[in-house]
């Protein structure tokens, strides 16, 4: 774009004032037609130049004779309408005045459009005024000087100040503290400065410079309270605290070490069994476990043993009922040489040689009243003494017990200690027999079948659906034990890679008859309610072959049986 400009010094007596101002504008406006350009005009001393097109601009500047101006003109033929403006706006514009009529129009013209401009800037002004007055922020202005010019309601509410005690006075001296004074200096934004009102209010306060026509103007801050705000956040950050510590604790409880791994099934009751029995293996407390034989207790010992931080140490096993009674003493303490007749030489113990590991005290249902005193007393001291001998040896020893027997019923006929029933039933666990979670037979025989092939070197053999449902259906008085044998037997026995159910002993294909009744089917014990309702179920559906039908029989919709169906594992 041509641009060009031209110094002009104004020599008009009375310099540019209103009716000047409308004769150049009438003049300048002729001149802008003629030659298509834009004109501006600048102050000498002065960066913003503008344009040259509005009486009221003109006569705004207030130029006195002898002031400078500049005059530019953007276009192609800039130089010739410059070179007419200069000329005229040069020399004595008053005298010029050749027709006062059109002058006068030119006066009213721009008197109507200044009151309408004038009319839009108070509407302006007031619509800002009310959204400034009805803002949630605080918002403070002031001046390139630092003086505070105006301060909406919400400010007067955050900082509880009246703004007639601030408004004109310099922010440097009534709010010494405030971010927003360094950007007097600086001319930069500060955005989200946390500050402190006078009663504890938490403030983020953001400042920006303002600038008009490229002169620094003065500052604008906005101040919203953040108080509720940060309570709320810190509300939330205690709230997710306990959270996460809730979780911890929930974890804690559902963790089980994979020490665990070791026993095989998923149904509820042994998830139970392995959660409390991993959270035992954490703590040194005694522990006793009960169930039938075959279960699985001498491996439950171990899993807690291994999952303990015992674990790199020794794991001793008694079982007390294979020792004879007038042994058991000796092989629980030890002896010294010569302690009685044919100990010919020092034997240590299994207290000693569980020293700082784990003591599994099998079948303890079947030591001797007598024997139980010095075992107690072994436990409560943590102490021992070889017999024949007079050391006392320390002993750190997590004592695990099992036993298939009632002890409380023992207990009651006096034939076991009650104090030292009390010392190891600390952390009582249940092992709930085969019969009691048919679920876990599944996985238990594939386990067996996979253990036992690779034992005696087979190829893998399987094991059909057909098969799996007559071990459910069998009621595994000898449990675990017994499933391991039955399969041992099978994969022994099979002629081909199915393992096949004429392999299995006759009685259990005769129990599977006695045990097709309902409430009978457990050896006589109750068992739990979802035992019975999965017999009904897979009765129903043996009988009926149909969701339909079975469904019909036993009241129920098809949904519900066939959703029973399925978490039985009947289909
Ligand atoms: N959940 C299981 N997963 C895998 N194997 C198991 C499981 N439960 C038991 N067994 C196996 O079954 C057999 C019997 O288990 P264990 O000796 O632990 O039972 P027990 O309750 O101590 O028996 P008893 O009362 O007769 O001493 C073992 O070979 C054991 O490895």
């Amino acid at each position: 774009m041509i641009e060009e400009r031209r110094r002009v010094v104004i020599s008009n007596k009375k310099g540019i004032h209103a009716r000047t101002a409308a004769m150049i504008t009438s003049f300048v406006n002729n001149i802008r037609t003629k030659y298509n350009v834009k004109l501006y005009i600048q102050k000498e001393n002065d960066e913003s130049r503008l344009p040259l097109a509005n009486m009221l601009t003109l006569a705004a500047l207030r130029i006195k004779k002898g002031d400078v101006l500049y005059v530019i003109a953007e276009g192609k033929n800039g130089k010739e309408a410059i070179e007419e403006i200069s000329n005229y706006i040069s020399g004595e514009i008053d005298q010029r005045v050749n027709n006062i009529d059109e002058i006068d129009k030119l006066l009213e013209e721009h008197t109507i459009n200044i009151t309408s401009e004038l009319k839009s800037i108070r509407e302006i002004k007031n619509k800002f005024g009310s959204i400034l007055n009805h803002m949630g922020d605080g918002i403070c202005l002031m001046d390139n000087r630092g003086i505070i010019t105006y301060l909406n309601p919400a400010y007067e509410n955050i900082f509880n100040i009246k703004k007639n005690d601030l408004i004109g006075r310099d922010v440097k001296k009534v709010c010494p503290s405030r971010p927003s004074i360094g950007l007097l200096d600086t001319k930069e934004k500060i955005i989200d400065i946390l500050i402190r009102g006078k009663d504890g209010k938490r403030i983020l306060s953001s400042s920006v410079p303002i600038f008009a026509q490229n002169k620094f103007k003065g500052v604008i801050t906005t101040y919203k309270d953040v108080t509720e705000l940060e309570e709320v956040i810190q509300r939330l950050h205690k709230a997710e605290e306990k959270i996460k510590y809730y979780e911890e604790e929930l974890n804690k409880n559902n963790y089980v070490d994979e020490a665990f791994n070791i026993i095989i099934g998923n149904s509820s009751l042994l998830k139970d069994v392995k959660r409390l029995a991993s959270k035992a293996a954490r703590t040194s407390v005694n522990v006793m476990i009960r169930g039938e034989s075959g279960t699985g207790k001498e491996l439950v010992a171990k899993a807690i043993h291994g999952a303990s931080k015992r674990k790199e140490e020794a794991f001793i096993k008694v079982n007390c009922a294979a020792i004879p009674e007038n042994l058991l003493e000796s092989e629980l303490f030890g002896y010294e040489k010569g302690a009685f007749t044919g100990a010919a030489k020092r034997k240590i113990g299994k207290f000693e040689l569980a020293n700082g590991g784990t003591l599994f005290l099998d079948e303890i249902g079947e030591i001797n009243y007598n024997l139980q005193a010095k075992l107690l007393r072994a436990i409560q001291e943590k102490e021992i003494e070889r017999l024949g001998g007079n050391e006392v040896i320390k002993i750190d020893i997590k004592i695990i017990c099992a036993t298939n027997r009632n002890l409380e019923d023992m207990v009651n006929n006096h034939e076991f200690r009650e104090d030292l029933y009390y010392r190891l039933n600390v952390i009582p666990i249940v092992l709930p027999p085969l019969r009691n979670r048919k679920e876990d037979i599944g996985l238990l025989a594939e386990h067996f079948v996979e253990k036992i092939c690779k034992e005696e070197g087979m190829d893998g053999k399987q094991i059909s659906r057909h098969v799996l449902s007559h071990l459910k259906e069998y009621c595994w008085p000898g449990n675990i034990r017994e499933l391991e044998n039955i399969i041992t037997r099978a994969i022994t026995l099979s002629d081909s890679e199915q393992i096949d159910v004429d392999t299995f002993p006759s009685y259990m294909k005769n129990e599977k008859r006695k045990n097709d009744g309902l409430i009978n089917f457990i050896n006589g014990d109750l068992a739990r309610m979802e035992e019975y309702d999965r017999e009904i179920v897979r009765l129903a559906l043996k009988k009926h072959k149909s969701f339909n039908k079975a469904a019909k029989a036993l009241g129920l919709t098809h949904r519900t049986i066939s959703l029973k169906a399925k978490k039985y594992n009947l289909i």
